[in-house]
């Protein structure tokens, strides 16, 4: 169960993995763009995932009809403010919303830069005067290339000051780490952190390679750590986080039953790790169910979830009063 008088976080939420189905809908019918169906619970089984798909990249496909009614800013802004409107619903006090301009511009045609100010433009005005605070963490979708991820970079760092973060994301295993030290060099440069998905497709030695060679002060999902007891101490003797998204595990079968699944091992071991949605919409599911289905399924115990939730505020990419501030606010409520 979410203990109320604690922060609630959701850290690993990918905004352009969190359309809504009648968004989509509402989107395709505004830019004339056909869809598979013609309404939400034909649309569904498009854009979300029923049963566990074969592998990562099965998975990722349905995000796709998410960014390809992207038909202009307005509607980059749209999704952005509809992502806060959600985790507010949600009851969480604090998100870091990620995501990927290039990917969201690629199928129209837009120009990435133009996203990332239309959802930095539709962040900011929706949490203004809001009782849910968010930041952004930019996203290079790894699956494009070397090249188009220098150019999605490019775009992100020219809103620099409006994000918190870069992350790597997409195919780990055609695309994995070392062509992207170049990039995350110059991510250090920009004084921005980085969290990388690693040890979700391929194994621990991935993990190792973003800490040591991408500068991550966090790990999305790190699942394979559990490979490698050098590893497990040094996250947890280094403070890396590890951003866990138990559902989305089972979705890309990653983790093939949630009583398999290592969170639970990494909580005992003292590693900073906590529970978050991944891609709430494509999964059909939210951050209630994580803490009240999935987490329990997990072997998580009530402290094990309390201790998930103080994680996260802890490797939460906010200053030490922010925290505070947040911390003060939940338990007065
Ligand atoms: O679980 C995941 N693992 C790896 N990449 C992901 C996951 N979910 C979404 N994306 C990737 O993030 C970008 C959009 O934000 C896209 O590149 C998408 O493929
Ligand atoms: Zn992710």
């Amino acid at each position: 169960m979410i203990n109320k008088k604690l922060p609630l976080l959701d850290i690993h939420r990918h905004l352009d993995g969190n359309v809504r189905a009648q968004t989509i809908l509402e989107l395709g019918r505004q830019f004339n763009i056909e869809l598979p169906a013609d309404n939400v619970d034909a649309l569904i089984p498009h854009v979300q995932v029923i049963d566990p798909e074969p592998n990562l990249m099965a998975f990722l496909q349905k995000l796709d009809w998410g960014v390809t009614v992207l038909g202009d800013y307005d509607a980059c802004r749209r999704i952005a403010v509809e992502n806060i409107e959600d985790a507010q619903a949600q009851g969480l006090d604090y998100v870091e919303l990620r995501f990927s301009p290039y990917y969201m511009a690629q199928s129209q045609s837009l120009h990435p830069q133009g996203v990332v100010e239309a959802v930095v433009d539709g962040i900011k005005s929706a949490t203004q005067g809001a009782n849910i605070k968010a930041n952004l963490i930019g996203i290079l979708s790894r699956t494009y290339g070397v090249k188009t991820c220098q150019h999605e970079l490019d775009a992100l760092l020219a809103f620099k000051n409006d994000l918190v973060a870069v992350d790597l994301a997409g195919d780990e295993i055609g695309f994995p780490g070392e062509l992207f030290v170049d990039h995350f060099k110059q991510v250090r440069d920009a004084y921005l952190a980085s969290t990388i998905h690693a040890g979700e497709a391929l194994g621990a030695p991935s993990i190792w390679q973003a800490i040591n060679e991408l500068g991550a002060s966090r790990i999305g999902h790190g699942v394979k750590a559990i490979e490698d007891a050098k590893l497990m101490d040094y996250l947890r003797d280094n403070h890396i986080g590890i951003e866990s998204c138990l559902t989305s595990n089972i979705q890309t079968s990653t983790v093939n039953d949630l009583t398999k699944h290592p969170l639970k091992q990494f909580l005992d071991h003292g590693i900073l790790a906590c529970i978050n949605t991944d891609d709430p919409a494509v999964e059909g599911i939210e951050i209630e169910h994580e803490y009240l289905v999935a987490a329990p399924k997990a072997g998580l115990s009530q402290a094990d979830m309390e201790k998930a939730q103080v994680n996260a505020l802890e490797i939460a990419f906010l200053s030490d009063s922010e925290k505070s501030a947040l911390k003060e606010s939940a338990a007065t409520r």
